[in-house]
């Protein structure tokens, strides 16, 4: 299957020299930060572009003031002195009391230099030493915060009247599971529900999986340094991270591109890529067929709703003309609720679900299908016949169940699989735990099934049989509800029949419209709460979405 297209990055990069050179780009400015929003890199890659900054001359030290520098104003900005803005020293000024953790590698370092420059801006600084024996620049930030008078404890309790947290225990470095003595401190650190800032990543996480080595720091704000690393978007590492902020320290983009490739195998998707991935701007002269024909397959008596939300879903996406094939008994329902859709009344088994696609239907004729939603497990031989045609084809929820008892042949056409964790595990029994690395899962099921694979979770993510990765950075909790994954469906069907050649790249409108929906729900959420997010609900905010970025 060819998946892809050009790629978003290079797309955007475009302003770079073959060989990793550069072309006198400015990196300080808004451009360079929508770049580097893209960009997820795993603790090796983190190392080697790092390197290649300090090869290039930039020394070590000057890079973690720089970095440090940045984290202090932060941390100023968000926990502001009263009075700070008068002057120094401190004396009659209501102080916060700051504890600061400091591990013995340039996580504890960067930790160091924010205690110092804290302590000069009139906070009251303690540090946690954590380890006696630590690197050379961690060290000799040490020896002159001590001799700044800032108080050091090698225990974490006299820490625990402090009013915020800073965690510089360990960056991308850590390796190994913490130690008894470590874990026992982070434990503690835990209960005591104080505001927590980690630096970088909460201590103890896998910079790449997300997977807690033993026991983690429980951060309320995760400061991430120069480009968000993989745990970031991992499902199983939110819970640490807290709110999530990327501190930019103007990594050259070529030293990027040299790491990671002119093409990134993981890509966040941002307002920017899904953006350039809308089709929004219709030609002039145009006709409802040549703006796509996606039929949906779904429903069932059982399951009546699921239709008719698969088919806002479709509506929302624009979708020239949409056809909706369901069992003849819901052909009433569905056409007061779609009066635009032209609805094919399927002949039915006695369980009132889909038992074949009426005769004579030309499924050549639609330029997208998107079926499962509702349709039970009865409905096996109309999957099968999707299956065998040769259109651009997505598969959820029994679909997916209906596929997992089936064997995949090979289609020429895309296939489009969006399982959630559960029918993840039925489709790809093989496949490890895939709440755990998600990542790697979804990777491997792409590959595997020769398929778009879309994994839902808090961080949605999509791969395609070529080893591209994208990754949906944002969403809300709002949308663990009944229904939501039926509004996707009919969104991503609608997408992918506008898609006006075979040649665009279907991940990447797949990615589009899973940022699409989850963009809609966290709209919805902050005008309704995350309890007022029901699936109807939500396809009345996919419009409103666009407003925001065109
Ligand atoms: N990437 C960059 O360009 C920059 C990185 N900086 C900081 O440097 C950090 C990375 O620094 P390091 O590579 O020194 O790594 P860390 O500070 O994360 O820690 C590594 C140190 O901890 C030890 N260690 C690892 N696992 C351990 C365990 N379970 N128990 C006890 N010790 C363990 C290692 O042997 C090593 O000495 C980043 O996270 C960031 O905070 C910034 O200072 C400046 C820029
Ligand atoms: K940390």
């Amino acid at each position: 299957m060819a998946l892809l297209g050009r790629s978003l990055v290079t797309r955007v990069m475009g302003n770079r020299e073959k060989g990793g050179k550069m072309k006198g780009v400015h990196n300080s400015n808004n451009n360079y930060q929508s770049k580097i929003a893209q960009f997820v890199v795993t603790a090796e890659q983190m190392h080697q572009i790092e390197e290649r900054v300090f090869v290039a001359g930039m020394p070590v030290a000057a890079l973690m003031e720089k970095v440090a520098g940045l984290i202090a104003r932060r941390i100023e900005e968000l926990y502001p002195l009263k009075g700070s803005e008068n002057q120094l020293p401190i004396t009659n000024h209501q102080s916060l009391n700051i504890g600061i953790l400091v591990g013995p590698g340039h996580n504890g370092g960067d930790a160091l230099v924010v205690a110092r420059e804290l302590h000069f801006q009139g906070y009251k600084v303690s540090v946690y030493l954590a380890f006696p024996k630590l690197k050379e620049l961690t060290s000799q930030h040490a020896r002159y915060a001590r001799s700044l008078t800032i108080p050091f404890f090698d225990q974490i309790e006299p820490l625990q009247d402090c009013d915020i947290i800073i965690d510089g225990l360990f960056g991308f470095g850590l390796e190994r599971p913490l130690s008894d003595s470590v874990a026992d401190a982070i434990n503690k650190l835990n209960s005591w529900s104080k505001p927590i800032i980690s630096i970088d990543i909460p201590s103890g996480l896998h910079t790449d999986t997300g997977e807690v080595l033993g026991t983690a720091v429980r951060a309320t704000r995760t400061l991430c340094l120069g480009l968000w690393k993989q745990a970031f978007l991992q499902d199983q590492a939110l819970e640490y991270i807290g709110k999530a902020e990327l501190i930019g320290f103007d990594i050259p983009l070529a030293d990027i591109a040299a790491v990671l490739g002119a093409t990134p195998k993981i890509q966040r998707v941002t307002k920017a890529n899904a953006y350039a991935n809308l089709p929004l701007v219709r030609p002039p002269v145009t006709h409802k067929y040549k703006q796509g024909h996606l039929l949906l397959i779904c429903g069932s008596r059982r399951y009546a709703g699921g239709a008719i939300l698969t088919g806002l879903g479709a509506r929302g996406s624009g979708v020239g003309m949409l056809s909706i094939a369901v069992p003849a008994s819901l052909k009433p329902l569905l056409v007061s609720h779609l009066p635009e859709a032209l609805i094919v009344d399927c002949p039915e088994t006695e369980t009132g679900a889909i038992a074949s696609l009426p005769d004579g239907i030309n499924l050549d004729s639609y330029s997208a299908i998107a079926c499962g939603p509702g349709l039970t497990t009865d409905a096996t031989p109309v999957v099968q016949s999707v299956l065998e045609s040769d259109r651009t084809l997505v598969l959820d929820a029994d679909g997916l169940n209906i596929l997992a008892q089936l064997e995949l042949s090979p289609r020429e056409a895309p296939t489009i699989l969006t399982p959630h964790a559960g029918e993840f595990k039925r489709l790809f029994p093989d496949i490890a735990e895939p709440t755990k690395d998600r990542i790697e899962a979804v990777s491997l099921a792409s590959q595997q099934s020769n398929a778009v694979v879309l994994l839902k979770g808090a961080r949605t993510a999509i791969a395609n049989p070529s080893g591209s990765i994208y990754i949906i950075p944002e969403s809300t909790p709002a949308l663990a509800r009944g229904g939501s994954g039926d509004v996707l469906t009919g969104l991503l069907g609608g997408l992918l029949a506008q898609a006006s050649s075979p040649q665009m790249p279907i991940a990447e409108i797949v990615a589009t419209g899973a940022w699409w929906h989850a963009q809609a729900g966290i709209l919805a959420a902050k005008e309704r709460t995350e309890l007022g997010v029901d699936a109807f609900t939500l396809t009345q905010y996919l419009i409103p979405v666009l407003r925001g970025i065109v």
